[in-house]
C-alpha cells in the first residue's frame, strides 16, 4: 500500500472570505513506519489527517492510494479497508462499554477481532480492568488509551493519530510511543504531536507544516500493489449491540414518549371497547325483543280511518306480511283486587324473540304475559289473576309468563290476540290500527308509505341507538386522529433530539466506513424499534386494564351492564386492534426516523469529531 498526496491545497470558505490551510503540499508516504506531523496550532495538522482519512476533500490536488485517486463516492470502502483514527478528543460512544467501543469500529470495517489480540493490546495499554466500564467513568488518559486500542484493533494499513499522548503522563506517553513504533513496523502510522522532543525521539520522518516545505518524499521505491477494497459483510448485522445499548441508554426518553402515548392508547382502547360492548349489548337485547317484528299500521286518510276489507285483504295477501290482526286496546281497566294497574300493553303474535324468566307463552284464553318490572312493582307471579273491566263487565286475565324486555322498560303486559276471549276482543278492537307481523319493515314502509303510517317501535329503537353509536364512534375517531397527530409531533421532537445528541456517534461511524444509507437504516431501525416498544407496552397495559375492569365488574357496578368493555373483532380476534396499533406506532416512528435521518448527510463530520 502506498499513500501519496499530490499538490494538495485546502481552504475553507466563510462567505466571500477564504482561509487557506494547506497550500500545494505533496507527500510520498512510506509503506510502513512512523511519520510525525508537527506545526503550531491552526497550521492544518488535523486537516491533513482528515484529508488522508477521506473525511474531507481537498480543494485542489489529489489523495492517491496505490497510484489511484480516492473515489469519494465509495469513500466508505476506502475507510473500511485502510483507515483507523485516534481522535484528539477520543470520540468514544457514551452508551457503549469500553469493550463495545473497542470492537464497534472493527465490526464496521468487517474485521474480526481475535480475543488474544484484544487481550495483548488492552494489557499493553493497561485498560483490561476497564472493559466493562462506560466512557463517563474514565479519566482523560484512560479514554485516550481506549481510543488508541480501538484504532490498533482495526488493524488497517494506515493509522492516523491526532495527539495520541496529549492526556498521558510522561511514562505512559513513552509507552504509547513505543507501541506506536512497534505497530509502525507493519503499518503506516501518521502521528500529530505538539511534543517535538518526544516525537523526534521516535521518528525521523517529520512533516513540519510551519516550515513552508511543500514536498516530502519518504518512500524511495514506489511499488504499487493491487488496489483492492476489502469486502465487508453488512455492518448492521454485526453492530446490533449498538441498537440494544442505545435503547437502554435512552430509556428515560423512551419512558417519557411511552407515558405521553399511554393516555392516548388507553383512552382509545377504553372508548372503542365501551362503544363496541354497548353496541353488542344493544344488539343482544334487540334480538330478544318481544315486539321485534310487530308493525303498527294506520291510515293517512282521516275521513275514513277504519280499514276496509279490501285494504285488509291487500295487506294480508302481501308476501311480505306473515300475519295480520286488528289492534286490541288494553290501555285502561286492568285491576289487581282494588288497585288499578298502570300498564302499557303490547300485542305479540307468537313465542318468537321472547326471553322467559318464568312460565310460558299463553295457551288458554285471556292469558297474558308481564315483564319483570310489572312483576316486581305489583308483586305478581305466574298464574296470578288480574281483571279487566270494560263497559261494567269484568274479565279475568291470568299471568302465563314473566318475560324479559330489555328495550321497553316500564310496567308492561304482552298478549296474543289468539288467546283473548271473543266477546272481550269485540269490545276492545280498534279497527283503525292493524298489527302486522313481518320481517320486512323497511320494504313495507316503502311500499305503503303513501297511504299508511307504518311504525315499528323495535326499529325506531335500533335506529336511534345506531345513530348514537355512530356519533360516538365518530367522536372516538376524531379524538384518535387529533391525539395521534399531537403524538407524532411529540415523538418527532424527541426522536430529533436523539438524532442531534447522536450526531457525533454517527459521524464517528460514518468516518470509519459505515455507508451513509446504512447509518440512516440504523437510525430508522432504532426509531421503529422505539415505536414498536411503545405500541406493544401500550397494548399490554391497555389489555391489562380492560381485564381488570372486567374482572372487577366495574361496568356492571357503574352502568348495570356486565362485561361492557369488549374490543371488536376486526379480522381474526379482538387482539387485532393491538396488532394494528403496534403496526401504526412502528411505522409512524419508522417514518419519523427516516425523515430525521435525512439530515445525516448534511452533518459536518470533521467538525463534529473535533468537538470536545
Ligand atoms: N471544517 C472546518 N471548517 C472551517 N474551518 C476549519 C475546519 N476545520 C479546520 N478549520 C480551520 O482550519 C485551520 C486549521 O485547523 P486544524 O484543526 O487543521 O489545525 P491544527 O493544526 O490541527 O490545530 P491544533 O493543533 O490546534 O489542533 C484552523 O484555523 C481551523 O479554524
Amino acid at each position: 500500500m502506498v499513500l501519496q498526496l499530490s499538490h494538495i491545497t485546502k481552504f475553507y470558505k466563510f462567505g466571500k472570505h477564504k482561509q487557506l490551510v494547506l497550500n500545494d503540499l505533496s507527500i510520498n508516504f512510506p509503506r510502513f513506519g512512523l511519520v510525525a506531523v508537527v506545526g503550531k496550532s491552526g497550521s492544518g495538522k488535523s486537516t491533513l489527517l482528515n484529508l488522508i482519512a477521506g473525511i474531507e476533500k481537498p480543494s485542489n490536488g489529489k489523495v492517491l492510494i496505490d497510484g489511484r485517486e480516492l473515489n469519494y463516492s465509495q469513500i466508505d470502502k476506502y475507510q473500511q479497508s485502510y483507515i483507523s483514527y485516534v481522535y484528539q478528543f477520543y470520540n468514544l460512544i457514551e452508551s457503549l462499554t469500553v469493550y463495545e467501543n473497542l470492537i464497534l469500529l472493527s465490526e464496521i470495517k468487517g474485521r474480526t477481532v481475535s480475543l488474544n489480540y484484544l487481550k495483548t493490546i488492552t494489557e499493553r495499554l493497561k485498560i483490561t480492568p476497564l472493559l466493562d466500564c462506560f466512557p463517563s467513568e474514565l479519566s482523560g488518559g484512560q479514554k485516550q488509551r481506549v481510543g488508541l486500542a480501538r484504532a490498533f484493533l482495526c488493524n488497517t494499513p494506515i493509522l492516523l493519530a491526532d495527539e495520541p499522548t496529549g492526556a498521558l503522563n510522561e511514562l505512559l506517553a513513552s509507552e504509547v510511543m513505543e507501541f506506536l513504533r512497534f505497530y509502525a513496523k507493519k503499518h503506516l502510522v501518521i502521528v500529530i504531536s505538539h511534543n517535538y522532543q518526544l516525537i523526534t525521539k521516535y521518528s525521523k520522518m517529520i512533516i513540519d507544516l510551519d516550515s513552508h516545505q511543500n514536498n516530502y518524499n519518504f518512500d524511495q521505491e514506489t511499488r504499487y500493489h493491487k488496489y483492492l477494497y476489502q469486502q465487508v459483510s453488512s455492518p448492521l448485522i454485526k453492530i446490533k449491540f449498538y441498537l440494544k445499548r442505545q435503547l437502554l441508554y435512552q430509556k428515560k426518553k423512551i419512558v417519557m414518549m411511552f407515558c405521553s402515548q399511554l393516555f392516548t392508547i388507553i383512552a382509545f382502547v377504553l372508548l372503542l371497547s365501551g362503544i363496541n360492548g354497548g353496541w353488542n349489548y344493544i344488539n343482544t337485547c334487540l334480538k330478544s325483543n318481544p315486539i321485534k317484528e310487530i308493525i303498527e299500521i294506520s291510515k293517512k286518510d282521516y275521513n275514513e280511518i277504519n280499514f276496509t276489507d279490501k285494504q285488509i285483504n291487500v295487506l294480508k295477501n302481501d308476501s311480505l306480511v306473515t300475519s295480520l290482526n286488528y289492534k286490541l286496546d288494553f290501555s285502561f281497566g286492568i285491576f289487581k283486587t282494588d288497585q288499578e294497574l298502570q300498564l302499557e300493553s303490547y300485542q305479540v303474535h307468537d313465542s318468537d324473540y321472547i326471553e322467559y324468566l318464568n312460565g310460558k307463552f299463553p295457551s288458554q284464553n285471556n292469558q297474558i304475559m308481564i315483564n319483570q318490572e310489572t312483576a316486581h312493582k305489583y308483586s305478581l307471579d305466574i298464574n296470578d289473576k288480574l281483571y279487566f273491566i270494560i263497559d261494567e263487565n269484568t274479565y279475568y286475565l291470568s299471568v302465563s309468563a314473566i318475560i324479559k324486555d330489555y328495550i321497553n322498560n316500564g310496567t308492561n303486559i304482552y298478549f296474543s290476540d289468539k288467546f283473548i276471549d271473543l266477546d272481550l276482543k269485540d269490545k276492545i278492537t280498534n279497527k283503525s290500527i292493524l298489527i302486522i307481523k313481518s320481517k320486512y319493515f323497511k320494504q313495507l314502509s316503502k311500499k305503503y308509505e303513501h297511504d299508511y303510517f307504518i311504525i315499528n317501535v323495535h326499529q325506531d329503537y335500533l335506529d336511534s341507538y345506531q345513530t348514537l353509536f355512530e356519533m360516538a364512534l365518530m367522536v372516538v375517531i376524531c379524538f384518535l386522529i387529533i391525539s395521534f397527530i399531537i403524538s407524532l409531533i411529540l415523538i418527532s421532537i424527541i426522536l430529533k433530539t436523539i438524532l442531534i445528541e447522536r450526531k457525533r456517534d454517527i459521524s464517528l461511524m460514518l468516518s470509519n466506513g459505515l455507508p451513509l444509507n446504512k447509518a440512516r437504516k440504523l437510525f430508522s431501525q432504532e426509531t421503529s424499534l422505539i415505536g414498536s416498544i411503545i405500541g406493544f407496552l401500550g397494548s399490554v397495559l391497555a389489555e391489562l386494564l380492560l381485564r381488570i375492569i372486567n374482572m372487577l365488574n366495574i361496568s356492571d357496578k357503574l352502568f348495570n351492564l356486565p362485561n361492557l368493555f369488549i374490543l371488536p373483532k376486526l379480522m381474526i380476534s379482538s387482539y387485532d386492534i393491538y396488532i394494528i396499533m403496534i403496526f401504526v406506532y412502528t411505522s409512524a416512528c419508522f417514518g419519523v426516523g427516516v425523515l430525521s435521518s435525512l439530515q445525516i448527510s448534511k452533518m459536518n463530520t470533521s467538525i463534529l469529531l473535533k468537538e470536545d
